[in-house]
């Protein structure tokens, strides 16, 4: 008999920097290096260590010191890591020469970003979203990746003809797929508009939104029943829409429901190009009579979440929908922290969505969307 014993896993190790110029307060500093760490662990890299490099000024060939990167890749090194993950947007050629200089491969937060959405995407829709925002960010950084290969190649076949160097062969040819990309993600969202048709008109659309990981999918499972909450940035990437009931209308007898929408959660520096290939996706949240905004409100960063969160709901366009503030993960609050909450935010409902505490006060919010029965009418004068 054979027995076969289990590989031990190996997960890449990886060293977190992240830039401090004069102006930065350590603390921020830290809380943004905290969460590449939770970043790194979902695209299943294990965090060793991390530096906050301090500088008053960015180098524009490497973005940080030539010093700081000297020891910064000993210490990695000595840790095991291979990688390094850089809290700040690099070029193209600022990624190329730190790898060069350390030896290591290094990723800054928008490719880590984009490796998780890559990892998760699940659906074709998402999957082609994804996509397109991987050739958005490659496009402008072909250039010096294949400096080695810049000549000019005239010729037949894939090359446009006499004189189109490797370069532009590449950007032609990623500039084909975007707008491939993009035409398909117009036919899946025209038929996911022709799906949406045949709802009730009477059951209000709702979008669950916030920061990633307050709690979106089990708000979702708390009030209908439906959803698989996970511990782990970016857990959900598509939209799914479930139907929350709200009871029975006491005089037509007819059942009250709402559709509630789970959607993919924001993070500060979201990658622009994701915002804008997830705006399909996003499109539920637009086209939503109403929002609920969960947040996480034992988080000791709650404040800027929520300026996250009003700031990207104001880039797709969703400034002005009704909105209720759900500070979920409540039973997490101490007393004073609590109160404090209910002042800075008297509209705001404090719920526990595991225990379903406060769940009930959204159901309310959500049975005030729903359009009453007709109003009687009082006949005007010419017509009695
Ligand atoms: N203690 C406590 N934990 C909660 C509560 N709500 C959610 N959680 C936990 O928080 C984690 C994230 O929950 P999700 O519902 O997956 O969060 P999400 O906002 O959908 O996250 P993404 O889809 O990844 O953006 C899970 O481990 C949940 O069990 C709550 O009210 N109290
Ligand atoms: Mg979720």
């Amino acid at each position: 008999m054979v027995t076969s014993f289990p590989m031990p896993e190996l997960i890449p190790r990886c060293f977190l920097i992240a830039h401090q110029g004069p102006q930065d307060r350590d603390n921020d500093i830290e809380v943004h290096l905290a969460e590449l760490e939770e970043l790194a662990r979902a695209c299943d890299l294990e965090p060793v260590g991390r530096e906050r490099l301090k500088r008053a000024t960015v180098e524009s060939r490497t973005f940080y010191g030539k010093g700081q990167i000297e020891a910064v890749a000993h210490k990695a090194r000595n840790l095991g890591a291979t990688m390094l993950l850089c809290d700040n947007e690099l070029s193209g050629s600022q990624v190329r020469n730190l790898e060069k200089a350390t030896g290591m491969t290094c990723l800054d937060r928008t490719g880590l970003i984009l490796a998780i959405f890559e990892q998760r995407a699940q659906t074709r829709e998402a999957k082609a979203q994804v996509e397109l925002a991987r050739y958005e960010y490659e496009l402008p950084r072909l250039k010096g990746a294949w400096t080695h290969l810049e000549r000019q190649v005239g010729g037949v076949g894939v090359r446009g003809g006499a004189g189109e160097t490797q370069i532009e062969v590449d950007r032609r040819m990623t500039r084909l797929r975007i707008s491939q990309l993009k035409r398909e993600l117009e036919h899946l969202q025209r038929v996911r508009r022709t799906q949406g048709q045949g709802r009730s008109p009477k059951a209000p659309r709702v979008a669950l939104v916030g920061y990633t990981n307050a709690g979106k999918t089990s708000i979702l499972k708390a009030l209908t029943g439906e959803g698989e909450p996970r511990n782990m940035l970016f857990a959900t990437l598509d939209t799914t829409t479930r139907k929350a009931w709200l009871g029975v209308d006491e005089t037509t007898g007819e059942p009250r429901q709402a559709l509630v929408s789970d959607t993919v959660g924001f993070i500060r520096k979201l990658p622009h190009q994701l915002v804008a290939a997830f705006r399909s996706t996003l499109g539920e949240v637009r086209s939503a009579e109403a929002l609920l905004v969960v947040a996480d409100a034992s988080s000791p960063d709650l404040e800027d979440h929520l300026k996250v969160v009003g700031a990207t709901l104001k880039e797709i366009g969703c400034e002005d929908h009704a909105r209720l503030l759900v500070l979920n993960q409540a039973d997490r609050l101490t007393r004073p922290r609590r109160l404090d909450l209910k002042r800075a935010h008297p509209e705001a409902v404090l719920t526990c969505a595991l225990t379903r505490d406060g769940v009930e006060e959204i159901r309310e919010w959500l049975l005030e969307l729903i359009p009453g029965p007709p109003r009687p009418r009082t006949p005007e004068a010419w017509e009695l």
